[in-house]
Order: C-alpha cells, then structure tokens, then sequence
C-alpha cells in the first residue's frame, strides 16, 4: 500500500483563506482587524524563521501584526512587563511567546502571565484544565492543526487505537487529550515508555512529536496506519526531516502527512484560527 498524502499546506491554504474572509466581513461590519503579538526572545534560527512565516501569515490575512524581537538579554521582568502591557491592550486580541526562550527564562511565569482568554497557543494550566475537562475553549495550535487536518480529510478517530509519541506540553499532552475527547482509544509514549516498536506496531494513528529525525522506522508502522509526523528537523545538508521514517512508512500507511507541507502550516492557520475566535466569538468571563 502507498499511503495517500495528508496535504497540510494546501488544507492550512484553505482556512487562512476563510480567516481572511471573515476578518473582512468583520471590518466592514465596523470591528476591529484581530490584532497578535508574538514575543521572541533572542536569535534561534528556527524560531526566527517560525515568527516570519506567523507575522507574513497575519499580514496576509489582514490581523494586525503587535509582534516584539526582544534581544537574548532582556530579563525575565521585562518579559513580564511587556506581557502585562499587551493584556490591557484592547487592540490585542492574542499574546504568544515563542518557544525555545533563553536559559535565564522561565517559560512557565511567562505562559502563566498571559491573560487565560488572550492565551491564543492554548498553553496557560486555565486552558489545559478545560480541554482536559472537555470544556475546551483556546487549544494547543499543533495538536488541533491535526485534529482539523484529519476532520477536514474526512478521517474518524472514534474507537481508534492512538498512540502518541512525545509526551511535551506543546504537541504530546494536548494531542493526547484532543484525541481522547473523540473518543479514540489513547496510549501516550515517552522516554520511559519499554518497547516503542511494539506501541507503534498496534497504531491505527501514530503521531509523533519527539524532535528526533527518522526515530520512528517506517517498518514499526502497522498496515494501513494514518502516519502523522509532527517533528521538524533540519539536516546539515539544509533539509527539513521528519520524526518518521518517511520513505519506508509511506509503503505501509493508508495515509502521512509529509515533512516539510504537512503539520507545520497547519499550525500557523490555527494560531490566526484562535486569534480570530478571540477577537469575534470568545465570551470572556475572567477579570
Ligand atoms: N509559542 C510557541 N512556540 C513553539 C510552537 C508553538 O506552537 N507555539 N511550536 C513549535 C514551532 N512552530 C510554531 O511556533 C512551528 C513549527 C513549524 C512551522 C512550519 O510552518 N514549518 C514548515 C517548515 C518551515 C521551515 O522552513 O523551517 C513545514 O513544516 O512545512 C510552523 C510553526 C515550537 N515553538
């Protein structure tokens, strides 16, 4: 079997597009152009080519961009002020800080002074607590990327066998309660996990997100499996590669996503996607 491709970029195409739409309906009914900040905080090469595709993404789809480069200096209160600036900023409508920060930052302080309803990469414990409780309100951008990608290509997930690979805040613990609250059947895999081969081997969906390139052997993956590869990691030729082993698991699957143009894009609309929820839909009920 040769596995049909999950097209991310072309699926994340079509909901910038429909964001795009709807901020200009918006406008013209007299609301404000949804407005986003991401702070970045030093000079990682990976990060910075990240926030230039979020600022060009936001550009195009009409939001206004509030973004901060924040040299690798700038201290852990500078950071807090600067978040307490944009929270009372009405004209902001959602406040990220890109992740990796530098050592001498404490990423959880950072992600816990955003304000909960301007949290717009659904990491803040109040936004956990309610996708973990089924009350979800703003999402992980990652984990919901995929759950839209795989809506959108018409693939169910109830009572299928899930196995998560990466346990992080950002893509593993999310993804797993996305999946859980469709009704998959959900195993969450990690550095202490025993026989990962075996794990993967019973997955009707694999998704991996560990930042490890090719870990995941394409001959782990069960026939007919759904392959989703979350890992980005550039080569010392310059090629992007994925947490899977691409070439070997696209033979067994029924479909992949592919590394670069599969989850990646998808996680920049959905970023716009919550931006877009907060400026429009979200009752707030938090002072
Ligand atoms: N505050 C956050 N930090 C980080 C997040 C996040 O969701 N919020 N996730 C990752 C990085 N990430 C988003 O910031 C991200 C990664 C990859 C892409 C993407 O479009 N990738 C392209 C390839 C781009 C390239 O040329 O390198 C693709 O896969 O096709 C977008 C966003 C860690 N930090």
């Amino acid at each position: 079997m040769t596995a049909k491709i999950l097209d991310g970029k072309a699926i994340a195409e079509e909901l910038r597009n429909s964001i795009k739409d709807e901020v200009e309906r918006q406008v013209a009914q007299g609301n404000k152009r949804p407005g986003l900040a991401v702070i970045m905080v030093g000079e990682d090469p990976a990060s910075q080519v990240y926030v230039r595709n979020k600022k060009l993404a936001c550009e195009k789809a009409g939001f206004k961009d509030v973004s901060e480069v924040l040299p690798a200096s700038t201290s852990q209160e500078e950071v807090l002020a600067l978040i307490d600036k944009l929270n009372a900023d009405d004209d902001v409508h959602g406040i990220i800080v890109q992740l990796p920060v530098p050592d001498h930052i404490n990423p959880e302080e950072i992600i816990e002074r955003i304000h909960p309803c301007k949290d717009v990469d659904g990491f803040h414990p109040y936004n956990v607590g309610r996708l973990a409780t089924r009350m979800p309100q703003l999402m992980p951008c990652t984990p919901h990327g995929v759950m839209t990608m795989l809506a959108k290509t018409g693939i169910p997930l109830r009572g299928l066998n899930a196995v998560v690979v990466g346990a992080s805040n950002i893509v593993g613990v999310p993804m797993m309660l996305e999946l859980l609250n469709e009704r998959a059947t959900v195993t969450i895999c990690h550095s202490a996990t025993k026989d990962l081969a075996e794990q993967v081997g019973r997955a009707d969906l694999v998704v991996v997100g560990v930042g490890i390139p090719n870990m995941v052997k394409g001959d782990w993956i069960k026939d007919g499996a759904i392959v989703i590869d979350v890992g980005i990691n550039r080569m010392d030729d310059g090629k992007l590669c994925g947490d899977v082993e691409y070439d070997v698991a696209k033979e067994k699957a029924s479909w992949i996503t592919p590394v670069p143009g599969g989850v990646g894009p998808m996680t920049i609309a959905t970023l716009l996607e919550n931006t877009m929820k907060v400026a429009y839909q979200l009752d707030c009920k938090l002072k």
